[in-house]
């Protein structure tokens, strides 16, 4: 699967949905999901052993309706089910740009599908709604919160917003939406059947973030010549699954055991078990190794406990940066006193000495400034981390050449110094350590503090997702500061 998300978001949900209006709601939604298999089944798709089921906090999802062994292909979707981009209705397909992305064709799709006659409306049927995509996904929230996503959230939220509006301008400039001013419809538009001309903004928005959390890599010779990000596809049924993610380094522990494997041949899709599972489990695919940043942003849920989290802490360790200014060391005063030769060049013999670079500088030559991570597998920073450490640290005490030296032996050679010598690993260890409690009480709790105060929000449930987000990182800052000083 090429993206997915919600759990946070899910607890909040399953509290909402307490009342009796939801719950006409869902049983409704039931019966949608019983069409949708009527549906799936005439068109070839074949369910073994498992079926779709309200997850509390998830949505949908997929449950086993029976014992299954390893090895158990549960899902067979034929390859004439998908939406590609080749299924697409041709009015809409003819009325976009050629270079519009393959998401952006997609979210017309299903936009200006003209429900409820549609081709797909048992699936559609089973989308979340509305509202649970505007609970979820920070791209519709309110722009306030911005400010309280983390660095790498909201780099990657504003890479997503110009990725949309960049296909919303394509939508915009078509003939798609100008045919709805006039009302007027050309002999090719009625050849394919009356299109749902009157979308909006948010309607468009809608179904691009039903594709965003839906859709499949898919590469086939076609969608080779695509870019990677083009290379998508729509599944019915397949795109009930919800995630979980895989610790590779914990094969033994019940629920993080790789669950299924994916696969697609030229005729069909399959979802085949890899381990056994016992009546009534849920059963997760894997959507790739994702951080909780990038689970909320792209999916709208985060979980609790993910060995692929990570947190940027560039805002902790560049100002260390800024503070490790290398010194010249002190010279006789003749040496600096620059002299010319002949023929007005500097002599060589008595050229000034040029200062070592700064920590920052020769990050940067290395191409190691920024992109600092905390994760669980590596809670005291990661390898980059460690490099800029070892560049401040070699730059300080007016160690000067010898300490730029030091540094260039051990990015260009391995040495490494600093794990010879307790004393200096130490040294290393307690900068970060300050470095960290810095950042989390400038930064980590005064989110956890703005959020609280926050009583302006449209929606409670995008504060308590961001809340929950932030007590993760200080969670993360906490297990560092553990290993750092325990
Ligand atoms: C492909 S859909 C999966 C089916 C979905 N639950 C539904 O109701 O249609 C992906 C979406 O499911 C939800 N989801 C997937 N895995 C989840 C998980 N582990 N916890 C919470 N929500 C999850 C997220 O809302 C995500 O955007």
């Amino acid at each position: 699967m090429v993206k997915r998300k919600r759990q946070a978001a899910g607890n909040e949900k399953g509290i909402k949905r307490k009342t009796q209006g939801k719950d006409q709601k869902r049983s409704s939604k039931m019966e949608a999901y019983e069409e949708l298999l009527v549906w799936a089944k005439d068109k070839g798709i074949i369910l073994n052993g498992v079926a779709p089921r309200r997850i509390p906090g998830r949505g949908m999802g997929i449950v086993a309706t029976k014992p299954l062994k390893a090895d158990t292909t549960i899902l067979t979707v034929p390859s004439k089910t998908l939406r590609t981009y080749e299924t697409v209705h041709p009015s809409i397909a003819r009325a976009l740009p050629k270079d519009i992305t393959i998401h952006g064709l997609l979210a017309a799709d299903l936009a200006f599908d003209p429900s409820p006659s549609a081709k797909y409306r048992q699936w559609n049927a089973v989308c979340p709604t509305r509202d649970d995509v505007w609970d979820s996904l920070p791209l519709t929230w309110d722009h306030q919160l911005r400010k309280f996503l983390t660095k790498r959230a909201l780099d990657l939220l504003l890479k997503q917003e110009a990725k949309f509006e960049k296909d919303w301008t394509m939508v915009q400039q078509s003939s798609l939406l100008s045919l709805r001013s006039d009302g007027e419809e050309d002999e090719s538009t009625k050849e394919d059947g009356k299109l749902n001309k009157t979308i909006t903004r948010d309607d468009y928005l809608y179904a691009w973030l039903l594709v965003n959390t839906r859709t499949f890599y898919h590469e086939t010779p076609k969608t080779k010549k695509f870019k990677k990000e083009d290379r998508m596809v729509l599944q019915p049924v397949a795109d009930l699954f919800n995630h979980t993610s895989y610790d590779p380094s914990a094969d033994e522990k019940e629920g993080n055991k790789k669950t299924c494997s994916v696969a697609f041949s030229p005729t069909a899709f399959t979802i085949t078990t890899t381990r056994p599972y016992i009546e009534g489990e849920e059963v997760y695919i894997c959507y790739g190794n994702h951080s909780n940043d990038f689970l909320l942003i792209e999916y709208g849920f985060l979980f609790d406990e993910n060995v692929w989290d990570e947190v940027c802490i560039d805002d902790a360790i560049l100002p260390l940066l800024d503070q490790a200014q290398p010194q010249l060391p002190q010279q006789p005063a003749k040496k600096v006193t620059r002299r010319l030769n002949e023929r007005g060049k500097k002599d060589p013999k008595s050229q000034e000495q040029q200062p070592p670079k700064s920590a920052k500088d020769l990050l940067e030559e290395y191409d190691f400034l920024g992109n600092y991570n905390l994760d669980p597998r590596n809670p005291t920073g990661c390898y980059r981390t460690q490099v800029a450490l070892r560049a401040v640290s070699a730059l300080a005490d007016n160690s000067g050449p010898e300490g730029e030296k030091k540094f260039r032996a051990f990015v260009d050679y391995g040495q490494d110094p600093w794990e010879d010598s307790e004393e200096e690993q130490k040294k290393l260890n307690a900068m970060l350590a300050q470095a960290l409690k810095r950042w989390r009480g400038d930064v980590v709790d005064e989110m956890v503090a703005g959020l609280k105060r926050l009583e302006e929000v449209d929606r409670k449930c995008h504060r308590d997702m961001l809340l929950m987000r932030w007590r993760q990182v200080g969670r993360m800052v906490d297990r560092a500061l553990e290993e750092l000083e325990g």
